[in-house]
């Protein structure tokens, strides 16, 4: 199949982004800052021009799902309104492949903050572990802020945003008795999930960090309850 003109930038980054999910939080100074169960979230505090840019990495535990589940439901544009609660507007603007959409998507505005929109690339793919054979293959969702010609940056009412976010997620599976199914309760997954967002245009740093403290521990638990619910009476999907 011909390869979209963006293609080089996609396999280069969501290669990148599985490297850089996959690093442990004993490197470099990363700063836990929210707890919630298997939940553990960190940040690092970093500017960027005077802008918030933190860069963000949670890691969780959740029972019942596999790995490919999660990471259909984060890139699936039809269950984002679902679990996405900040979310006013979304809007599929290119359908690049199978595995990869370009999405428009306004966010509530967060006050004092005026309201943001982000533009971004969104690639889904399966990595086999080489590493680790036991485990199941990882699953990754990469999304990357991109350009478009028909929606360029701050013509409108929402400061355009800049993100690059990975959703890197691992199945467990606890073997069951002999010749039994496996069933969800044998399974397990390991999500670590990272960030960087550039707010675009300004906003107090102090602001910024208060809104990322609320907001993310909800986005991630709400996903994660999203997911299970959704999953627990549908056949497992490997
Ligand atoms: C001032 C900037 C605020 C701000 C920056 C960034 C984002 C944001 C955009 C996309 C993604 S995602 O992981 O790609 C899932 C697709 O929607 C996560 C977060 C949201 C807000 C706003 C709405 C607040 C928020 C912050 C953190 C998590 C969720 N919502």
């Amino acid at each position: 199949a011909i390869k979209h003109r963006l293609w080089p930038e996609i396999d280069r980054i969501t290669l990148e982004q599985l490297h850089y999910a996959r690093l442990e939080v004993g490197t470099g100074s990363w700063q836990l800052f929210a707890e919630d169960g298997d939940m553990r979230m960190y940040r690092r505090e970093e500017e960027a021009d005077g802008l918030v840019v933190d860069p963000l990495k949670a890691c969780h535990v959740v029972k019942g799902v596999t790995g490919h589940e999660v990471c259909k439901i984060f890139f699936s544009p039809e269950y984002r309104s679902g679990w996405e609660a900040t979310l006013e507007d979304m809007t599929v603007v290119e359908n690049i492949s199978n595995d990869t959409l370009v999405f428009l998507q306004t966010h509530k505005r967060i006050w004092p903050a005026s309201q943001r929109d982000a533009l971004f690339w969104s690639h889904i793919r399966k990595v086999p572990d080489e590493q680790d054979v036991e485990a199941q293959d990882l699953w990754i969702v990469c999304n990357q802020s991109t350009e478009h010609p028909e929606y360029p940056a701050n013509t409108g009412k929402c400061v355009r945003i800049y993100l690059t976010v990975c959703l890197v997620c691992q199945t467990l599976v606890n073997p069951p008795k002999e010749n039994e199914e496996i069933n969800r309760e044998d399974i397990t997954c390991k999500i670590t999930y990272c960030s960087v967002v550039n707010p675009g245009g300004w906003a107090p740093a102090a602001v910024l960090r208060a809104v990322y403290k609320r907001e993310y521990p909800k986005f991630l638990k709400r996903f994660t309850n999203f997911c299970i619910d959704q999953c627990k009476d549908k056949p497992i999907e490997f």
